[in-house]
């Protein structure tokens, strides 16, 4: 049977502390899958070691068969893994557009004599970029900001044109760092909607980080509680949202 996505025995250590400890999941191709927890509880970590960012002290990470463990963040971006940040990191100055082009910049196959030389490739490549961005602004309604410079859009926006810049590489498998953080109640609302056409329409899987249990309950197929770096909890929203040790945790017992 083939392997989608799996984190399998995956630990991470600092000095003393083992910030993800022996955790094991999988995640099928089309699920939404999030990660929740108290403050401190190894999911930014985890995802770090996703992204290829930390390196594993032990265990593996699998994605489409093969054992991208020891792989670089730039092969992992390469292999089709995209992901967003906590904070926004765009080009304040620079309008959708450009951040959007900047973010499928790093697909690019062509060396930099070829882009000096500007060979057919890079034009070529180019024309694919700039088809690819149109496509994503079309699919999240992002054409009205096209020329806008990110530094005058509202936060709920620049929110959604950092999921759109991961989307611009064509990822397979796109991880979502607290897409509600900074949200109010409305730019959630909407980002769980984007999350659901992403996953429905475009046909990608989702991995999530998210506290806002609203959001987390309307998109996820399946959710992992970790605290203290361990698995505490792995099932439906409301399985892992009811269980004892999830609850416990939550109230600080
Ligand atoms: N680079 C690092 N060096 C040392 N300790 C780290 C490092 N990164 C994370 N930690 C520690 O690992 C633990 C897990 O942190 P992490 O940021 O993954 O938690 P989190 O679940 O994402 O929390 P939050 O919800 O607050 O973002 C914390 O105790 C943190 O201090």
């Amino acid at each position: 049977m083939s392997t989608f996505f799996k984190v399998d025995k995956l630990t991470v250590k600092f000095g003393g502390l083992t910030a993800v400890d022996d955790v094991s999941f999988d995640i099928a191709e089309g699920e939404v899958f999030t990660i929740i927890g108290p403050n401190g509880a190894g999911k930014t970590t985890l995802f770090n070691l996703i992204s290829r960012l930390y390196t594993p002290y032990a265990g593996h990470i699998i994605f489409r068969d093969e054992d991208v463990t020891r792989l670089s963040a730039q092969q992992i971006a390469g292999r089709g893994i995209a992901r967003t940040f906590q904070n926004i990191e765009l080009f304040e100055s620079a309008s959708t557009l450009d951040n959007l082009l900047v973010g499928r910049h790093r697909h690019s196959t062509t060396s930099t004599w070829q882009d000096i030389l500007r060979l057919r490739k890079v034009r070529d490549e180019e024309i694919a970029h700039r088809r690819a961005a149109e496509e994503v602004m079309d699919v999240l309604r992002l054409q009205r900001y096209r020329d806008t410079p990110i530094g005058s859009l509202p936060y709920g926006v620049r929110k959604v044109i950092e999921v759109a810049r991961a989307l611009c590489v064509g990822p397979k498998l796109l991880l979502l760092d607290e897409p509600s953080s900074g949200l109010n109640v409305e730019e959630t609302n909407a980002m769980a909607e984007w999350i659901l056409e992403i996953n429905n329409r475009l046909g990608i899987t989702v991995l999530m980080v998210e506290h806002d249990m609203s959001l987390v309950s309307r998109v996820s197929d399946r959710v992992l509680a970790l605290n203290y770096g361990r698995m505490m909890a792995l099932g439906t929203s409301d399985e892992v949202q009811n269980h004892p040790d999830v609850v416990a945790a939550y109230l600080g017992a």
